[in-house]
């Protein structure tokens, strides 16, 4: 017999995270989204008239007349994807996991909670078992911030191969990042701005969480001095980044590449439906990565490295560009829940 699928539920599903988790979802093998969440503004509405919907493919079908319902417990579903502002999202997650739902975040909120695992599927999955110390019914689970998965994942098999002492990195990252309608046109067109709130800092804290080792019911930090600058650029979708690196042993140009090139994960062995071939592809033309061209290679959830060379100040320097609503937000989480299911974490619900 067919095995049904899990319901699901999106909280923020109006944001434009929330409408990639839509996109995502509309025709996924394990979850059906049996509800759409979001703020007191849009609640009773029908989803086509509540969301300004700003993907490139049309609202799928059977969300359109989807009656949206407001942030409150008694929800159908018992896995939810969070894509809320993070105004709001820590106390409306915290809520649905006393109500005994599992809670996939993107939202900054949780993310330094103790026991709370910050997952990237590829880099630590284990550290899902400390949502069995937490003291909700149910669980939350984050997922972070959509610079940092980038170059976490680049930063990956350089780590288990030849390890790494520091990273410095400058982002060039894109709109859509800042939500909707998030920056003023005049603000970013034939612009650049140098500040992003907040974002440095995450991006110099959460690798080291992410990186870090499970020990009993916490993570002991990795120990990695990251430095970070961070700009919004006129792109649409796509975060890039110049990362510098200083290796703990040397290694030659070829064999970071060959590294890139062979790294493989969990995901991929479990063969999850989100999951890309190859987490991971370096790219040998000198004018290599640009959003434009590759933020969707393997589906959006791929990361694309390229211009790897010789750094005068560090080891190495490198280019790296992720799609940061795709792998960088809905698309990661969802591999997240993916993994759970497969690893039986939702075998309760
Ligand atoms: N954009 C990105 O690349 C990334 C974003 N994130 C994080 O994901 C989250 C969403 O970001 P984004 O989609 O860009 O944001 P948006 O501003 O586009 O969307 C926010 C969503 O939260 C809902 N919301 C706001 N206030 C409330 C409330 N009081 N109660 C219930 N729902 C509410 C909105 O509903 P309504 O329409 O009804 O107001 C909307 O659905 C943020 O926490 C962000 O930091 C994480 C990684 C990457
Ligand atoms: N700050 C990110 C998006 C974001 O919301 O990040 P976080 O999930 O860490 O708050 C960007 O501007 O591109």
């Amino acid at each position: 017999m067919k095995e049904s699928k899990i319901p699901v539920a999106v909280l923020g599903a109006t944001g434009s995270v929330g409408q990639r988790f839509v996109e995502l979802l509309a025709n996924h093998p394990w979850f059906e989204v049996v509800e759409l969440c979001a703020s007191d503004r849009s609640a009773g509405k029908k989803y086509k008239d509540a969301v300004n919907w700003i993907m490139a493919t049309p609202i799928p079908p059977q969300f359109e007349n989807m009656i949206v319902k407001k942030c409150e417990t008694g929800l159908m579903a018992r896995v939810l994807f969070s894509g809320l502002d993070s105004s709001v999202a820590g106390d409306i997650e915290k809520m649905y996991a006393e109500d005994g739902c599992i809670v996939i975040s993107n939202a900054r909120n949780h993310r330094f909670d103790k026991d709370v695992p910050l997952i990237i599927p590829e880099i630590n999955y284990e550290h899902l078992e400390l949502i069995k110390s937490q003291k909700y019914k149910g669980a939350i689970v984050t997922n972070p911030n959509c610079s940092t998965i980038g170059m976490a994942l680049a930063l990956k098999p350089l780590m288990d191969n030849f390890g790494i002492e520091t990273v410095n990195v400058t982002t060039l990252q894109a709109i859509s990042g800042a939500g909707y309608p998030g920056l003023s046109g005049l603000d970013i067109m034939d612009n650049v701005v140098p500040y992003i709130g907040g974002e440095e800092e995450k991006m110099e804290t959460e690798p080291l969480k992410i990186f870090g080792k499970l020990k009993d019911d916490s993570i002991e930090y990795a120990d990695i001095k990251i430095s970070a600058q961070c700009n919004r650029v006129a792109v649409l979708d796509g975060h890039t980044e110049n990362i510098q690196i200083k290796l703990k042993t040397k290694a030659e140009p070829k064999d970071i590449i060959e590294a890139w090139n062979n790294f493989r994960s969990a995901p991929q062995e479990l063969n999850l439906p989100s999951a890309p071939e190859k987490p991971i592809v370096y790219l040998e033309q000198a004018n290599y990565p640009q959003p434009r061209i590759h933020r969707n290679l393997g589906g959006g959830m791929s990361i694309s490295v390229g211009r790897l060379r010789e750094c005068s100040l560090f080891d190495y320097k490198f280019v790296a560009l992720s799609h940061n609503t795709i792998r960088g937000a809905a698309g990661g989480t969802i591999l997240i829940a993916e993994l759970m299911k497969a690893k039986g974490y939702f075998d309760e619900l």
